[in-house]
């Protein structure tokens, strides 16, 4: 062990000493107190991250990464593989990001971590960004679109048994009656089959379901995954009511939420990256996403301030008088850090937090949150073109056993992400002038290039497959939910014939793959189902009450599944740590997705009613203002801007009254949403200053 981290060491040096950076940088500052020392539990991306805010937000800080594999970035995996005429990369986990909502930080990583050269953008004209199918109930289904018309959308819809009794649903939902109020959650499926039908749950919802969660929409918290429609019912009368009001009064955002494009907002855009970005719907790095584990990596190894402890699993967390103590297993000695965040799946937080010295059968750190497994088959065949365009398809609940009797969840056409040979053939461009070209993008004129968008132009465009003539690469989702019960998963060989039969049903292929590649990734995909939001405030009370803000939580398991999810509750654990905040990182549980109730509710959130405070590009032709805000491009109109700092003071007005009324429900750590505690009062939340609000004038 003494060795490896010798060895590690050493890695470390020699990487600082070849990156040429100043010795400094190369090694830990010497200034014990002047030094904050964080120790992060899980190399994935929510550890890498946390790594990354920390060392940007606290320059002092000591980070020390504890990861049990002998790799980092966890399920974001990238491979190259060969085929007969050069190589292809297949994607293990995630392949695209978004750069909207919490995608702005993954776009802010582009930029920080110069990955923007590396990346590849597909356009909302794109194949991908217009064609999503559903496979329903034996043959796909292309969901409705604008570029496809009003007619054959309008046809689609009254003659597709995948949209039966839907678009009646819709509209006859604004007479539906509201749910009990007593009732606190209840499953996505009861929810939406009350609301607006079964058949939308069954043949179209749980669809959807399976491809962010893979997960049974008859299990999945409809409080957690639909917090808006959620807080509609009880609030408008229902869902459509509630985007009548939304398109009246403008989108509502929480404290939180508005912190944080605030803080987007400051963000000095690379002009270029910007115009890149604009018209985006996604976006991947020529060696896959695996290029942002290693560009964090990378930058982190840079910094010197971060050592890497991979195949170090932890085996204990114990809170002490002088911080929170970190035992790795095979070490001897546990270490002190002032505080530790744990990027670990809640059952491995319970198991580290267990005191191994103590028989006591204390109730687990963080209450059992299910997760699914889920096996993704890539495939690659020498034929081009054997499916539609578009970006996959989706293979609801509701479709019959002897349509889809492996039980996928739905495949994804990987070659709409992938730029082929004839996309980056010069001569195939709209524009061939590159010069034109970049100029007219500095200027956000023109950035689209056949459905593709590269930042390093005039260079040669980013391909992720390096063939002489395209063929067509596939994944195969498989598992989730349906393995539930399971007690083995298929293996390879399994996997691949399950794999094959589904694309020889579903799109006759029946030629063999010339490359393949089936990853089993267990318990990778939390499940949020009914209760999640009771279980997370459980969870921020036990944590809170074991560990007094020392440790910290982050991951996929509290406000969102996806890479840019991690992103964003790295983001905020950091953010609260720099500003001094207590908490667990599950503070904001609620106060997002419970009922709002504006300056009446739970006090920890105001929302600005009084105008279109964050307009988004859609109605961009209203504002009378546009703010730049992260590549989505954010408008604030005038009048907005004096109501949100109106907003904002009624906000603060509010508070000192229920201070001085002396009791006041809370955000505090110690009970997130449900306590009333009596004064003084503790307050735990950075108030924005009513100057961060003029500044945007
Ligand atoms: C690899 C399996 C995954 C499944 N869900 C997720 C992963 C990583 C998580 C996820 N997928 C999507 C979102 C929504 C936000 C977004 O980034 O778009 C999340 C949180 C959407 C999505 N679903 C599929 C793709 C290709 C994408 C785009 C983002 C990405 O690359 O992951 C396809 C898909 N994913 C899953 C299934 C079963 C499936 C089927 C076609 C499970």
């Amino acid at each position: 062990m003494l060795c490896c981290q010798a060895a590690l060491h050493l890695r470390q040096t020699v990487l600082g000493l070849r990156l040429g950076l100043p010795p400094g940088l190369r090694s830990y500052s010497s200034d014990a107190e002047q030094t904050h020392n964080v120790a992060i539990l899980g190399g994935g991306i929510t550890g890498l991250a946390s790594a990354y805010y920390l060392t940007k937000e606290l320059p002092n800080v000591r980070v020390t990464i504890y990861e049990a594999s002998d790799r980092i970035g966890g399920w974001l995996s990238s491979k190259r593989v060969p085929v007969k005429d050069g190589t292809v990369l297949f994607e293990a986990g995630p392949r695209t990001l978004r750069p909207n909502g919490n995608g702005v930080l993954s776009a802010k990583l582009l930029q920080e971590l110069d990955l923007a050269k590396d990346a590849i953008f597909a356009q909302n004209t794109s194949p991908a960004a217009r064609n999503r199918y559903v496979y329903y109930p034996d043959h796909l289904v292309r969901m409705p679109h604008p570029s496809v018309g009003i007619a054959d959308n309008l046809w689609s819809l009254f003659t597709e048994p995948v949209f039966s009794g839907t678009p009646w649903g819709i509209v006859s939902e604004f007479f539906k009656p509201q749910r009990d109020p007593s009732v606190q959650d209840e499953s996505v499926g009861d929810f939406f089959s009350r609301r607006i039908g079964r058949n939308a749950v069954d043949r179209l919802l749980s669809g959807v379901l399976h491809g962010i969660y893979a997960g049974d929409a008859w299990q999945l918290s409809a409080k957690s995954l639909f917090p808006v429609q959620w807080r509609d019912e009880a609030e408008t009368g229902g869902i459509m009511a509630g985007v009548v009001k939304m398109q009246a009064d403008g989108r509502r955002v929480t404290k939180h939420e508005g912190d944080f494009l605030l803080e987007a907002k400051k963000f000095r855009w690379d002009p270029l990256l910007k115009a890149t970005l604009k018209d985006n719907t996604a976006f991947t790095l020529k060696d896959g996403l695996q290029g942002l584990v290693d560009g964090l990596a990378r930058h982190l190894f840079a910094k010197g301030n971060v050592e890497f402890k991979t195949s170090s699993p932890v085996s204990s967390v114990k809170l002490t008088r002088a911080g929170i103590e970190v035992t790795a297993q095979g070490s001897e000695q546990s270490k002190s850090y002032r505080h530790a965040i744990s990027a670990l799946s809640p059952s491995h937080l319970n198991q580290v937090a267990k005191d191994p010295s103590s028989d006591s059968n204390v109730a687990s750190l963080v209450p059992i949150i299910p997760s699914v497994t889920v096996m993704t088959v890539n495939l690659y065949y020498r034929t081009p073109d054997l499916h539609l365009p578009g970006f996959g398809y989706l293979i609801p609940q509701a479709t019959p056993f002897e349509s889809n009797p492996e039980r996928a969840l739905g495949v994804v056409f990987d070659s709409a992400y992938s730029p082929s040979p004839r996309d980056l053939d010069l001569a195939n461009w709209q524009i061939t002038d590159t010069q034109l070209l970049q100029q007219a993008r500095e200027k956000g004129q023109l950035i689209n290039v056949n459905d593709f968008a590269w930042y390093n132009m005039p260079d040669r465009p980013n391909a992720q497959d390096d063939v002489k003539e395209r063929g067509t690469k596939l994944t195969v989702m498989l598992g989730g939910h349906w393995w539930n019960e399971w007690p083995s998963f298929p293996d390879e060989q399994q996997g691949l014939a399950l794999a094959k039969s589904v694309l020889q049903r579903h799109l006759n292929i029946t030629e063999e793959p010339e490359a393949y590649q089936v990853n089993v990734q267990e318990d990778c995909i939390p499940q949020y189902t009914v209760g999640h939001e009771d279980r997370l405030k459980k969870a921020h009370n036990k944590i809170w009450n074991e560990y007094k803000g020392r440790l910290r939580v982050a991951g996929n398991w509290m406000s969102g599944v996806g890479v840019n999810d991690c992103l964003r509750s790295a983001w905020d654990v950091v953010r609260s740590i720099r500003d001094g905040r207590d908490g667990t990182g599950l503070e904001q549980v609620g106060t997002t997705s419970a009922a709002w109730g504006g300056s009446e509710g739970g006090g920890a959130r105001y929302d600005v009613v009084d105008g279109d405070v964050y307009i988004e590009e859609d109605i961009k032709s209203t504002a009378t203002r546009s703010i730049a805000c992260g590549p989505w491009y954010m408008y604030v109109a005038r009048e907005s801007v004096m109501a949100l700092v109106q907003a904002r003071l009624r906000h603060v007005e509010f508070e000192e009254q229920r201070a001085a009324a002396g009791t006041m429900e809370t955000s505090h750590p110690a009970n997130p949403c449900t306590a009333t505690i009596s004064s003084p009062l503790q307050r735990t939340r950075t108030v924005p200053s009513i100057d961060d609000f003029k500044a945007v004038r």
